[in-house]
């Protein structure tokens, strides 16, 4: 990056206080960087500040965030055309930040600033989700998606990531399968599956590693089906350790499509979508992404 570089922080609200990061963006404006700071409020905000960016020359948007922001940031940026296209960087600043964790982001705030405007920008692909939705780390349905649609917001700032699974463990009595079909290319399965995972990234739910194959660049999904074939506290078990067993199905595809007879819901990057039919393309090379150079989900 040149001196000159222009760089636009978008801060989730919900850590605009965060006194760390205040001091990391003093410091590198003494540096000479140029960094302006948006701080959203709702949904929707980040997209226009990311208009904004692209308005101002921008050569990287940084999301301040949890693994939302870094959604609407990259899906912004997604609909940029290419040759005005900033990169994206990432500073950690959710609940479960699960995104930024696989990607071995640093966590304090100084050196992950230091990576979103001056690291090495890695070209990654997005995914598609029907018409008009995104995803940059992972799709989860079934129990993944009740654990974190259901976490109430103040749990999850008082536990972090680890409410979203002690919240799922509470829940249990109201577990219950999702009878669906999933196809893709030479793919086909129909059955009642617990827990779906889609996975660019590796993992979710406050770092529950579903898709421990998945990589942000292979221009592929890791698909991965939890089947309800079992008693609950097995599948948990294998879950937790990451063992595998013959009710975890498992496929890498560029695309698939998934129905059900009644609605369900995905989260994507932990926002949620409800329909009866998904259809799910990933987008090769779709944006470029500040990394570090040991990143775990770059191939
Ligand atoms: N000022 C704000 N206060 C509360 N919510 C906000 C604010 N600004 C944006 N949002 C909403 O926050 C959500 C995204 O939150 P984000 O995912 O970044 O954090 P998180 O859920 O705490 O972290 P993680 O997803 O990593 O667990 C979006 O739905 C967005 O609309
Ligand atoms: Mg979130």
């Amino acid at each position: 990056m040149s001196e000159s570089s222009v760089n636009v922080l978008i801060l989730n609200g919900k850590g605009a206080g965060n006194e760390d990061l205040r001091q990391a963006v003093t410091a590198l404006r003494q540096d000479g960087v140029t960094l302006h700071v948006r701080v959203t409020w709702e949904q929707g905000d980040a997209g226009r500040y990311v208009d904004e960016a692209v308005a101002l020359g921008a050569d990287t948007v940084i999301a301040g965030g949890g693994d939302g922001t870094i959604n609407e940031v990259a899906t912004a940026l997604y609909h940029v055309p290419a040759a005005q296209r900033p990169a994206l960087g990432i500073v950690p600043l959710g609940t479960a930040n699960d995104f930024a964790t696989a990607c071995a982001i640093p966590d304090t705030m100084e050196n992950a600033l230091q990576l979103a405007v001056k690291g090495h920008a890695y070209t990654i692909d997005l995914v598609k989700v029907n018409q008009d939705r995104f995803f940059i780390n992972m799709a989860t349905g079934g129990f993944g998606t009740r654990i974190t649609t259901e976490t109430p917001e103040r749990l999850k700032s008082a536990l972090g990531g680890v409410s979203y699974l002690l919240h799922g463990l509470m829940r249990m009595d109201t577990l219950k399968a999702d009878h669906c079909v999933i196809t893709g290319p030479d793919f086909r399965w129909e059955g009642d599956a617990l827990v779906i995972g889609i996975g660019n990234g590796k993992q979710a739910g406050g770092g529950q590693a579903l898709c421990p194959e998945a990589l942000i660049n292979d221009r592929l999904l890791q698909l991965r089906l939890f089947t309800s074939e079992e008693l609950v506290p097995a599948f948990l078990r294998s879950m937790l350790s990451g063992e595998e067993n013959q009710n975890v199905i498992s496929a890498t595809l560029p695309w698939l499509e998934i129905d059900a007879p009644h609605e369900m819901t995905f989260n994507l990057d932990g926002e949620p979508l409800s329909d009866t039919h998904f259809r799910i393309d990933v987008l090769p090379e779709a944006i470029a992404c500040r990394l570090p150079p040991n990143c775990p989900l770059l191939g």
